[in-house]
């Protein structure tokens, strides 16, 4: 398979282009980043994305008209944005992956916290990044946060209780009525903790990114799934098997 990566220059793609050039059946064709043409990408079977939110819509309007297949790691994905890029592929002749979180354990940590959230009364989320990172909640945590909400409503569970009403800002964003907060700190890498609560006891779900290399074996296994997986998929759960 051709592959074409977007954002190479970037912390993630370039980790990326590494990857990709190193696999058995994978050829890296075009390394392209802000600014440059993207007629070296035209011959790929397959666009990786690692670049900014600002950027990433445009780049697949260009794949879906040139019927490429994209596999989307960049962040700042709204139900809204995901219908918009559902509709770009529709009739393309291309398929699209997008996922927040491309490593094992952090796909395993909303799965566990999808799990845990009808069991509790209370829920936070603190999402932990290196102070390089330009969205905030991380696409981790936003999504994290929108599938506890989910399952909450599915339970019949209502809001979270709290009784704040002088707030100077110090209770993090509000993702479908789950608290968010973010950390940044120089030295800091991806964490993200899940925190329950209920009368009497408390479970906290972790995970850690120690080094881009935890992202690789699923950019990868979607690369090889892509093609076989009509319209857009979000997240790489059904392809890892995780949940099923
Ligand atoms: N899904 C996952 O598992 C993971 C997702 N991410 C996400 O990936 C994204 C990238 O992160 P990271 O690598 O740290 O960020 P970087 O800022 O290091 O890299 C982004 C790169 O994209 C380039 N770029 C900007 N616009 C375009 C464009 N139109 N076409 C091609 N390249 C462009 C930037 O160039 P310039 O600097 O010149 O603007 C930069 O080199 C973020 O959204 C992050 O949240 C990160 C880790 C894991
Ligand atoms: O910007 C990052 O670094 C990361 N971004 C993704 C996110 O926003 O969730 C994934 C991981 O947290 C690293």
């Amino acid at each position: 398979m051709l592959v074409a990566v977007f954002g190479a220059k970037g912390r993630m793609g370039a980790e990326v282009c590494r990857a990709v050039s190193e696999a058995d059946g994978l050829e890296l064709v075009a390394a392209l980043d802000a600014g440059e043409d993207r007629t070296p990408a035209a011959s790929a079977d397959v666009v990786v994305d690692f670049t900014v939110p600002d950027a990433v819509m445009e780049n697949l309007a260009w794949c879906a008209e040139h019927g490429i297949h994209a596999v989307v790691g960049t962040t700042g994905f709204t139900p809204e944005r995901l219908d918009a890029v559902r509709d770009l592929f529709v009739g393309s002749g291309a398929n699209v992956i997008v996922a927040a979180n491309f490593s094992i354990g952090a796909l395993l940590m909303m799965h566990w916290a999808q799990e845990a959230a009808r069991h509790y009364e209370s829920v936070e989320i603190i999402e932990l990044h290196h102070p390089d990172k330009v969205d905030a909640p991380s696409g981790t945590a936003a999504t994290t946060a929108r599938r506890i909400a989910a399952a909450r409503a599915d339970a019949g569970l209502g809001p979270v209780p709290d009784a704040t009403t002088q707030d100077a800002g110090a209770r993090g964003a509000d993702v479908d009525g789950i608290r968010v907060h973010g950390v940044r700190l120089r030295g800091l890498f991806a964490n993200q903790q899940v925190i329950f609560g209920n009368e009497g006891e408390g479970l906290t779900i972790t995970h850690n990114s120690y080094t881009r290399a935890s992202y690789m074996p699923g950019v990868l296994a979607a690369v090889r799934a892509v093609a076989s997986r009509p319209g857009l998929t979000v997240g790489i759960e059904g392809i890892l098997g995780i949940g099923s």
